[in-house]
C-alpha cells in the first residue's frame, strides 16, 4: 500500500498553525516554526498559543524548529511565513526539497523591492516545482474553531490541484479549485489594502452606506488592476476576490481593518502595527500595489488614498476628503 502524503506548513502563525491544522485531520503533517517554545508547545501541549490562544490543535499534529528536516519530509510544501519573509525562507532549502513536490503559497501580499507576487517569489527559488496557493475568504481564529468556510487552491495544472483539495478540506472546510493563479492571487493581496479603508471608516464612525461604497469601489479598483495584469475579470466576484474582500472588511478579527481602526483612533502606523504583534500585509503592499498602478496606467484612488495614510502623509479623515474631490464617472468604467 502506497504511504500517504505528507504536507509540510512552514511558518507557525495563526493561519499556518491553522492550515497545518486541517491538514493534519486528512495526513501526517508537519509545521515548521522559527520558535523552538512554540513548536515544543505544539507537540506536547497540541496548542500555539501565542497565535491560537487555548484552542485544541489535533493531536498528531507534529512540529519543528528544524527546517531542514522539515524540508526534506515534504510531499507537499505549503509555505506560511509572511510574504517578505518567503525568499528568505526558501533559500535556505532550495536544495533540500525533493523534485516536483507541489508548493502551495498561504502569504497574501507582494514582496517588496521586486514587486512579486508569493508563488512568483517560490517559483524562482525551487524553479521546476508546481506552484499554486490556497486562498479565499478564510480568518484563522473562526477556521480553528470548526466554523465553516470556504476556500480555493489556484493551481495552473488541475490535475494538481485536484489532487491537493482533499488535503485540506473537511466537512466543514469546502475547498474549491481554480486555474487562474494570478487572479485568486491578486484578490487577496489587494483586498488587504481595501480593509485597511474600512478600518479607517470604522474608526471615524462612518455609516453602512460609505462601507458599502469603500467595498464596492475597493473591488472596481482590484478588477481595473487585476485585469490590467492579465486576470480573469470574473475571478474577482468569487471566494478569493470579493469572498475575501467581504470578509476581511467585515471582520473585526481582522488585522488589517483592525490596523485601519487603530490609526483612525489617533494612532500612527508603528504603533498600530506593534499594538497587532501579528502581519497586516496591507501595510507594507501598499506602496508596492501604487507602484503596480502607476506602471500599469490605472487609477486606484481608495489604494492611492491608503498608501498616503500608511505613509504618513495624510491622516485618515484628510483621505476620505480626499476620495470626495475625484468626480464620480461611469460606474461600468471597470477596465
Ligand atoms: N491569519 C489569517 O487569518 C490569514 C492569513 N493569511 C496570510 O498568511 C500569511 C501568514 O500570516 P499569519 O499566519 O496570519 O501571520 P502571523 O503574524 O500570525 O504569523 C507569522 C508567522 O511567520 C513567522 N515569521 C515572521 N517573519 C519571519 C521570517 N522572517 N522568517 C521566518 N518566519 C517568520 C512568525 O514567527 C509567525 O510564526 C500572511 O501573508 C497572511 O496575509 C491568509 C489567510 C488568512
Ligand atoms: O486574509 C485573511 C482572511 O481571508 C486575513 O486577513 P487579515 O490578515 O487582515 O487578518
Amino acid at each position: 500500500m502506497a504511504r500517504p502524503v505528507r504536507v509540510v506548513v512552514l511558518g507557525s502563525g495563526s493561519w499556518g498553525t491553522t492550515v497545518a491544522g486541517l491538514a493534519a485531520q486528512n495526513t501526517p503533517t508537519l509545521v515548521w516554526s522559527r520558535s523552538s517554545d512554540t513548536a515544543a508547545e505544539i507537540n506536547k501541549e497540541h496548542r500555539n498559543s501565542r497565535y491560537l490562544g487555548d484552542r485544541e490543535l489535533p493531536a498528531d499534529l507534529r512540529a519543528t524548529d528544524d527546517l531542514i528536516e522539515a524540508a526534506h519530509e515534504a510531499d507537499v510544501l505549503v509555505v506560511g511565513v509572511p510574504s517578505h519573509a518567503v525568499r528568505g525562507t526558501l533559500d535556505r532549502i532550495a536544495d533540500e526539497v525533493r523534485a516536483w513536490v507541489p508548493v502551495v503559497s498561504l502569504a497574501k501580499g507582494l514582496e517588496p523591492g521586486t514587486r512579486l507576487r508569493p508563488t512568483e517569489v517560490i517559483s524562482q527559488c525551487l524553479p521546476g516545482h508546481p506552484v499554486g496557493l490556497l486562498a479565499g475568504p478564510n480568518i484563522a481564529s473562526e477556521i480553528a474553531d470548526g466554523l465553516a468556510a470556504a476556500s480555493v487552491v489556484a493551481m495552473q495544472d488541475e490535475s494538481v490541484a485536484s489532487a491537493l483539495q482533499p488535503l485540506f478540506a473537511s466537512k466543514v472546510f469546502r475547498v474549491y479549485r481554480n486555474t487562474d493563479v494570478l487572479g485568486c492571487e491578486l484578490g487577496g493581496v489587494l483586498k488587504n489594502i481595501v480593509a485597511i479603508a474600512a478600518g479607517m471608516a470604522e474608526g471615524l464612525g462612518v455609516g453602512d452606506n460609505t462601507r458599502a461604497m469603500v467595498l464596492s469601489r475597493g473591488l472596481a479598483e482590484m478588477i481595473r488592476l487585476g485585469v490590467a495584469m492579465g486576470a480573469q475579470p470574473r475571478t474577482f466576484s468569487g471566494l478569493t476576490g470579493m469572498g475575501d474582500l467581504i470578509a476581511t472588511c467585515m471582520s473585526p478579527a481582522s488585522r488589517n481593518r483592525r490596523v485601519g481602526e487603530a490609526i483612525a483612533r489617533g494612532l500612527s502606523v508603528e504603533e498600530a502595527v506593534a499594538e497587532l504583534g501579528q502581519v497586516a500585509e496591507g501595510v507594507k503592499t501598499a506602496p508596492t500595489v501604487m507602484e503596480l498602478a502607476r506602471e500599469y496606467g490605472v487609477e486606484m484612488p481608495i489604494a492611492a488614498e491608503v498608501e498616503a495614510v500608511v505613509a504618513g502623509r495624510r491622516t485618515p479623515t484628510e483621505a476620505y476628503r480626499g476620495l470626495r474631490r475625484r468626480a464620480p464617472g461611469d460606474e461600468e468604467d471597470l477596465v
